[in-house]
């Protein structure tokens, strides 16, 4: 065929404030973000707050000495059995190379710091939690513009504020070992995720792959100082599937352990398309249903069974 490799769209944030929506670059900016949700579900950002200082001190003063702790003190990091994937995964069928520890609203100081408690009872980890605490709240600022924008380029924006209001944020970060073999091996199965946004920080070493709308599959490979904006199912649900959540998988290889960490963004509202997104040509496409109930099908018998676990789930 000979054409063009498919590139993710890439977009630079420089000049948008979080704080003040609708300055400066803003409309120009929401355009882009618009346009290649609509077409590819995710983009690489510019997002100049998190300095290349910050983000490397997340991983090498943070995550990685983090990934180096014994498992028994990385178990501790368990939110209850009502939340089971909320903290520590590690050792699951099949994903042999990935383990990964989570703070539910890492964006805010106080669980950075319980968290920090929980792995070393009475240390020193005030460093780890500026560091962690800092990079997660810079990734929330763009999860909140970039949802915003969403919201405003579909014209529903007055739904943003109540939104926000039950809105959390899940900030996970995860290790993937390099296989003893030069083929590419699977870090983590391809999927789509559940929730409205992810932000994805990865670490110098490459192997986020994502999957167009006609199936083929890109290795994204974002300017090392930038991040990766995506949507889950959840904000395809509520757009009425105007935007689409793409599948991704982590794909490593070569000599290298792989680091990411990445910010979710979580819906606790009923997840229902608004009547502005629904009409004759936009016909309703998912009944309305709790995050919390779609998680616990994807994880169930019958929905491991889907690929498409949002349409299996509910669709119309
Ligand atoms: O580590 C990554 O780059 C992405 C992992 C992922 O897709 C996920 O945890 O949902
Ligand atoms: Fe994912």
């Amino acid at each position: 065929m000979g054409g063009e490799a498919t590139e993710l769209p890439m977009i630079d944030f420089s000049g948008v404030v979080p704080s003040v929506p609708g300055s400066g670059p803003w409309a120009a900016v929401r355009a882009q973000v618009m346009d290649a949700l609509t077409t590819f579900g995710c983009f690489g950002a510019h997002y100049p707050p998190l300095t290349p200082e910050l983000r490397a001190s997340l991983f090498d003063g943070a995550v990685k000495p983090l990934f180096s702790l014994p498992v028994e003190t990385k178990r501790r990091n368990y939110y209850g059995p009502d939340k089971p994937l909320h903290g520590y995964l590690g050792g699951l069928p099949g994903l042999d190379a990935y383990e990964s520890l989570a703070i539910i609203d890492g964006p805010k100081p106080e669980p950075v710091r319980a968290f920090a408690d929980l792995i070393w009872p009475g240390g020193a980890n005030a460093g780890f939690c500026e560091v962690v605490h800092g990079a997660a709240k810079r990734f929330a600022e763009l999860e909140e513009t970039v949802r915003r924008m969403i919201l405003e380029g579909l014209g529903v924006a007055k739904y943003h504020e109540a939104h926000n209001e039950s809105t959390w944020h899940l900030l996970r970060m995860s290790e993937y070992k390099v296989p003893n073999a030069d083929e590419k091996w699977i870090g983590y199965l391809s999927h789509q995720d559940t929730n409205s946004l992810s932000v994805v920080c990865q670490h110098e070493v490459d192997g986020l792959e994502m999957q167009t709308r006609d199936g083929e599959w890109i290795l994204v490979k974002p300017p090392p100082t930038s991040l990766i904006v995506m949507v889950g199912n959840a904000l395809r649900a509520w757009t009425n599937g105007r935007l689409h959540a793409p599948f991704h998988r982590v794909m490593v290889r070569g000599d290298v352990t792989r680091y990411s960490a990445i910010l979710f963004s979580v819906p606790e509202f009923m997840i229902q398309a608004p009547d502005e997104l629904v009409d004759e040509d936009h016909p309703p496409r998912f009944k309305p249903y709790r995050h919390n109930d779609f998680v616990g099908f994807c994880v169930s018998e019958e929905g491991a069974h889907h690929d498409d676990k949002l349409k299996a789930f509910c669709a119309v």
